[in-house]
Parts: structure tokens; sequence; C-alpha cells
């Protein structure tokens, strides 16, 4: 018997930069928000290869896929011999800002755990995440999280209402390292009032989340591409109540009081250079 997951993407409402680490990284305060977005993954038992196939928007399905790359790191941390078969369904914009990589490997590690009888923790599986990237911790997680460390450290918030998300993608990806090393941490501009946010988030009034979006990647990633800009003054002359750009970009998104506002909203954007997506903030199951 096979098993099939979805693995939601995500946004970030708020995202600061707090220092650089010695390897590189960067010590962040984020709140990170799933959205209704989401691939499917769907695994089958096999005798000992680990095979992947993918349909959806294009991606490359070889062995640096972060899907066969957590399956690896699984079978390497278990001593697992068992193959699957995997296939990607892919509806998240690829190197967008959204975690679409990220999610996949989330979803491998409980897939793979559930169909190899592994019997791994929630605390296990947590630390195999980080070892695949920083946003892996918080797309095994879900919901509505305040991140710190480098994204690793997750504290649960009131979930946000199903606000509807416009997002708009850009033709073009952005990597995320690049982003980071552009920083200049003694120049950030407007840093976010997160615990602000947080309370915002607990009120669930939409008027005060969208007034403190506030991401400092945008101080890179805007100079870098200034048409992002010009996104996110439109999303809010047509009518959203608040626009950002998720983590290090290139995707904006739009908030409005819900999804079917967000669909009104998006066929007056008139002609936008980018895949426009309709969606809405995921409510806790
Ligand atoms: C910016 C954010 C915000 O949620 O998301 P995306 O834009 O990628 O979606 C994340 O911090 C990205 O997380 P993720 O994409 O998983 O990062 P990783 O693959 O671990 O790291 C890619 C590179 O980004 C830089 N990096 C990442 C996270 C972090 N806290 N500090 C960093 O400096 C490092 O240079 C690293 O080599
Ligand atoms: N399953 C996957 N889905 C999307 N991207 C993947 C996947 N596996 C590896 N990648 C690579 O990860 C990088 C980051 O992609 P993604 O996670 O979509 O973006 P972001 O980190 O901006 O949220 C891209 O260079 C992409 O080629």
């Amino acid at each position: 018997m096979g098993l099939s997951l979805l693995a939601h993407a995500k946004i970030n409402l708020t995202l600061d930069v707090c220092s650089r680490r010695p390897d590189g990284y960067h010590e962040v305060e984020m709140i990170m928000q799933q959205i209704q977005l989401h691939d499917r993954l769907d695994f089958w038992p096999a005798e000992k290869d680990i095979s992947l196939t993918s349909s959806g928007l294009a991606i490359d399905a070889g062995e640096d896929n972060l899907i066969l790359r957590a399956a690896r790191l699984l079978q390497k941390a278990t001593g697992e011999r068992k193959g699957a078969v995997i296939h990607l369904h892919k509806e998240i914009p690829v190197a967008a800002g959204l975690a679409g990589g990220s999610t996949d490997a989330a979803a491998t590690l409980v897939g793979l755990n559930q169909l190899w009888s592994l019997q791994l923790s929630r605390k296990q599986l947590m630390d195999l995440a980080v070892q695949l990237g920083a946003d892996v911790p918080f797309c095994l997680a879900g919901g509505t999280m305040l991140a710190r460390g480098i994204g690793e450290i997750l504290e649960p918030l009131s979930p946000a209402p199903s606000f509807g998300v416009i997002l708009v993608k850009p033709p073009f990806g952005v990597p995320t390292a690049k982003i980071y090393q552009g920083l200049n941490l003694d120049r950030l501009g407007p840093r976010p009032d997160t615990a602000a946010m947080v309370q915002a988030l607990a009120k669930g009034h939409l008027d005060e989340l969208a007034g403190g979006l506030c991401n400092v990647l945008e101080s890179v990633t805007l100079e870098l591409f200034p048409q992002l800009q010009t996104i996110k003054e439109k999303l809010v002359q047509t009518g959203c109540q608040g626009a950002l750009m998720s983590g290090s970009g290139p995707t904006v998104f739009g908030l409005t009081r819900d999804k079917q506002r967000a669909g009104e909203i998006a066929s007056k954007l008139g002609d936008l250079e980018g895949q426009v997506i309709i969606t809405e903030m995921k409510r806790p199951e």
C-alpha cells in the first residue's frame, strides 16, 4: 500500500536578522505561516532502490533533489535498507522564497518514517530536518510559528485566521545564500516589531498584521530587483491590506480578509510580470 502527503508552502510575516555566525549562517527571528498552496508526494514500497519522478512545475529530480537527500539521510541515520518509489507533483514555484524544497524534504521524512515503519519520534525527525536546511524544521512542524536560531528553534503562535493570500512570483529565482551574503548588518533599514506582530496574531486583526509586515532581506533583494517594489505597491493599490516579500524572495505576497477577496483583487492586477497564485493561510487540522 502507498501513501500520499500534502507538503505546504510558507510565507514569512516578519523576518529579522540578529547576527552572522562563524559558519556563515545567520541568527534570525521570524514569524512563519503555512499557506494552503502545496505539492503532493506519493510513496510506494520498493525492494531496495529509491526512485523519484515528478509532474507539474519543472524540477530537477536528480540526486540533489531535497526529497532524495532526505531519503538518504533517513537511511543513513537508521540503517534502513528498504527502497521506495516516490512521485512529486510540484505546484509550489521553485527558488521562490516559499520553502518548496524544504516542505518536500519534511514530507519525505514523515512519509518514509511511516512507509518503512521506522517509528522515529518527532524530536528525532526534527534533528534530521535541520541537517537538510534551516526551513525544514518549520515545514515539519507547520502552522504559525516564531522561529529563532537559524530557523530551527520553534515556538507555536496563535494560528492566523484564514486570511486570503495573493502570491506574485516573478519569472526568475533567487539564491538564498546570495541574499544573506549581501546583507549589511549595520544598515538593515526598518526592523520588524515581532512582539507587536505576535499580539496582532493573538487578536486575529488583519489590519494590525498587515501593518506590521516587515522583512529585512528586502533591503538586498529589492535593491537587486526593483520591480518587486512595483509589485508590492500594485498589490496594495488594488486592495490588499499589506504586502511583503517572502523569505529571500522573489515572491511577493499580499494579504486580504479571505480567499474570495484575494480572487477579486487578483483579477484587477492587470499586467504584472510573474505568476499570480490565489491561496489562503492554512488553518490547523
Ligand atoms: C530566507 C528563508 C526564510 O524563511 O527562506 P527562503 O527564502 O529560503 O524560503 C530561510 O531563512 C532560508 O532557509 P533555507 O532555504 O532552508 O536555508 P538553507 O538551505 O539551510 O541555507 C541556504 C543558505 O542560506 C544562508 N542562510 C540560511 C538560513 C539562515 N538562517 N542563515 C543563512 O545565512 C546560508 O548561506 C545557507 O548556506
Ligand atoms: N523538491 C524540491 N523542490 C524545489 N526545489 C528543490 C527541491 N529539491 C532541491 N531543490 C533546489 O532547492 C533550491 C531552493 O528551492 P526552494 O526550496 O523551492 O526555494 P526557497 O529556498 O527559496 O524557498 C533550488 O535551487 C532548487 O533547485
